[in-house]
């Protein structure tokens, strides 16, 4: 059915679209600005995120917004989303080199996901880049013998094994891994390689459209000295570090990963046997059911076999699946009972340890919802 209109609506909306036309006009100029930043950060070896440039500016942005009427939440919104759109396009200039004189890196897996991201992310820093995969052990030796770096990015129960199979290093090489765990790897290449080594893990998956923002988690291994040229790349790509040793790594990740997923995977699996019709639940979808489902349903888009090593990797997972479940069934228990009172006694006392962070997550949450409700159409 046609949207109803009249003469003066149309006039307006003529005025409107000028005014559309004008931003338009605007973000053209703008991204030219910003392709010419981008020119100059990289020559210059300057991170592409720039977070105390952007308090400020968001700050001042804000503070004219309101003096002219206009939401400051409005501004800071658009500049916001408008910013991501800088980060690609600085990340499209290239980065600069920060070593200069480091030999050939080699990513064994670099033809998967996350490789093939960091492969993609040191052509466009300049080095030279080979890739050794699943099929080129009998040329391991020549694609190694000059390695200036070698990078482990294999599905996480080969790593150890791939580790020892490496054959020996050349003396200065870096040996360096991604993978979702870090304790084993870490130990694996300590052992396999008397030079320096380093463990990371990517904060994030292979589909990011820039690593403005994003986090890497930093565990030492050994022969920080020489390293730090890597952190600094990093550093310049737009990533936060984060630095931790291995075992406190491993033990955050069973909760942000190998339970959150467990947990995800468990809901899929309820909606699939009780039968839920996805079309139907959506049309009756708050914004924060659809998030949730979005969240729960992407993944089942990925790699069973990533999640799963996320999840069976973690040696104490098992008992953290455990825990959850006596919590579910004390829950439970409260809900069989018709315990009202007691549940909301429950919910006060996780409410109390939340604390502030309740809060924050209420206003941060709203954001989202917002955003995720924008980008809806029909
Ligand atoms: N994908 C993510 O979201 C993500 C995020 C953070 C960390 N990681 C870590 O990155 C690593 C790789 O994950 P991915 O998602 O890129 O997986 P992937 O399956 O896309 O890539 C793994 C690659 O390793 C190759 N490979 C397998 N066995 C090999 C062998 N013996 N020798 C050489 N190559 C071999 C495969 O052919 C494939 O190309 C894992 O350790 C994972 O924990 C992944
Ligand atoms: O001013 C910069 O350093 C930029 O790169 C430009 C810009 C922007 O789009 O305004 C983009 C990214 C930075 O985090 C900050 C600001």
């Amino acid at each position: 059915m046609a949207e109803p209109s009249s003469a003066a609506l149309d006039a307006l909306r003529a005025q409107i679209d000028e005014v559309d036309q004008e931003m338009l006009a605007l973000l053209q100029r703008r991204l030219k600005l910003v392709g010419e930043v981008g020119t100059i950060k990289h020559r210059e070896g300057v991170p592409i995120y720039a977070p105390k440039r952007e308090a400020s500016m968001l700050a001042k942005r804000r503070a004219e917004a309101e003096a002219m009427g206009v939401p400051p939440q409005l501004i800071e919104d658009l500049l916001r989303r408008i910013m991501r759109e800088s980060y690609v396009s600085e990340k499209d200039v290239g980065f600069k080199r920060v070593h200069d004189t480091l030999g050939p890196i080699v990513i064994v897996g670099g033809g998967g996901k996350l490789g093939g991201l960091f492969a993609q992310l040191f052509t466009l820093s300049g080095y030279e880049v080979r890739v050794l995969e699943q099929n080129d052990w009998d040329r391991a030796d020549a694609l190694l013998a000059d390695a200036g770096m070698v990078v482990i990015s294999v599905p996480i129960d080969k790593t150890c094994e791939v580790i020892e199979r490496l054959p020996p290093l050349p003396e200065e090489c870096l040996l360096v891994d991604l993978t979702s765990i870090k304790q084993a790897p870490l130990a694996a290449m300590l052992k396999a390689h008397p030079g320096p080594v380093l463990g990371l893990h990517p904060m994030f998956g292979p589909d990011v459209s820039s690593l403005a923002k994003q986090v890497v988690v930093v565990c030492h291994g050994r022969g920080e000295e020489h390293y730090q040229w890597l952190l600094k790349q990093i550093a310049i790509w737009g990533a936060r570090l984060h630095e931790a040793p291995a075992s406190e790594h491993d033990q955050a990740m069973q909760l942000v990963q190998a339970m959150r997923h467990f947990t995800a995977f468990v809901y899929g699996l309820h909606l699939k046997r009780e039968h839920a019709d996805i079309e139907q639940l959506l049309q009756f979808s708050s914004p924060i059911y659809r998030l949730e489902l979005a969240m729960v349903g992407r993944l089942f888009a990925q790699s069973p076999s990533l999640y799963a090593d996320i999840i069976f990797a973690q040696p104490d997972a098992l008992a953290r699946a455990r825990h959850y479940l006596d919590r579910y069934q004390e829950a439970l228990a409260l809900l069989e009972a018709g315990d009202k009172v007691g549940f909301e006694a429950l919910f006060d006392d996780v409410a109390q340890w939340f604390g502030d962070f309740a809060q924050q997550f209420r206003v941060e949450s709203a954001n989202m919802l917002m955003a995720a409700n924008d980008s809806r159409s029909g």
